[in-house]
């Protein structure tokens, strides 16, 4: 599903991503792993289009996507999180929902002078996505309430909303359990396991190797730029070079 080729990326003398080449097949939850400054932000940063690459090619359904924009990019399947929610704090939850739904309508003047029946029918279909995704979230009962007022594990489903109201096939998670309540983390992790297995196939970075022993079936190690050695948690974790990269870093 995805193909990244001999990716490189540079910042002014760092070799953030050294030559990366990685395969992400359709289906199940990959886990992308390596010690801090690996270069595992980067290279969903660029898969993503929010930065470009600086010599490779990267393809999503066997098309290249490396040059494309951001927005061009997930409207073909291919969306991502960050580590930091984003999304509008004042809004409620339904209207964050909303504004990531694809070709959100009455955003023209014309249109919202003389709202046609098809706009009501589409802005109809909006909300009932996003009252299904705010339930598989298990956030319905936060609807109308203001993003900013949500508690930390909450946001983060809530980007995982934002992204799911965008019908990906394929989501990347950047560290989604970062900064949630320990008692919440399971709870996500639930929520990711029934999103996978709806048929969305999720590439994850996560530090909390509990989580990935758990949740992926397939686990990418990176290190210096690269990638490293890939497997099942098991296999990766027992490896010595993999050992030896966290030694020192692992957070
Ligand atoms: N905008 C930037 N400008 C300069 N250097 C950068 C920039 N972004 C990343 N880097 C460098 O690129 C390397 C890879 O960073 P990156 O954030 O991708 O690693 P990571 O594996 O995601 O780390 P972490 O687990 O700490 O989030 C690091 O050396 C980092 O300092």
């Amino acid at each position: 599903m995805l193909e990244i080729s001999g990716v490189t990326r540079q910042f002014a003398g760092v070799h953030a991503l050294s030559g990366v080449d990685m395969t992400i097949g359709k289906g199940g939850i990959t886990g992308v792993i390596g010690p801090n400054g690996a270069g595992k932000t980067t290279l969903f940063n660029c898969i993503s289009g929010i930065l470009p690459i600086s010599s490779g090619e990267i393809r999503f359904m066997g098309e290249r996507i490396d040059g494309l924009r951001s927005d061009q990019i997930s409207g073909r399947g291919l969306v991502r999180t960050f580590q930091l929610a984003r999304g509008f704090p004042r809004l409620t939850v339904l209207e964050n929902l909303l504004l990531y739904g694809a070709d959100q309508p009455g955003e023209g003047l014309l249109q919202a002078l003389v709202r046609s029946r098809a706009s009501i029918r589409r802005e109809e279909e909006l909300i009932e996505k996003a009252l299904t995704i705010a339930g598989r979230l298990k956030l319905a009962h936060v609807l109308d309430n203001k993003a900013s007022d949500l508690s930390g594990g909450q946001k983060k489903l809530l980007e995982i909303g934002r992204a799911l109201m965008r019908d990906p096939d394929m989501l990347l998670l950047d560290e989604p359990m970062a900064g949630v309540n320990p008692s919440l983390v399971r709870e996500i992790g639930d929520r990711l396991i029934s999103i996978a297995e709806a048929g969305i196939t999720i590439v994850l970075i996560e530090h909390q190797m509990d989580l990935i022993a758990r949740l992926c079936q397939h686990v990418i190690v990176m290190a210096d730029g690269k990638r490293m050695i890939e497997g099942t948690f098991d296999f990766v974790a027992g490896n010595i070079e993999v050992q030896n990269a966290y030694m020192g870093t692992r957070r």
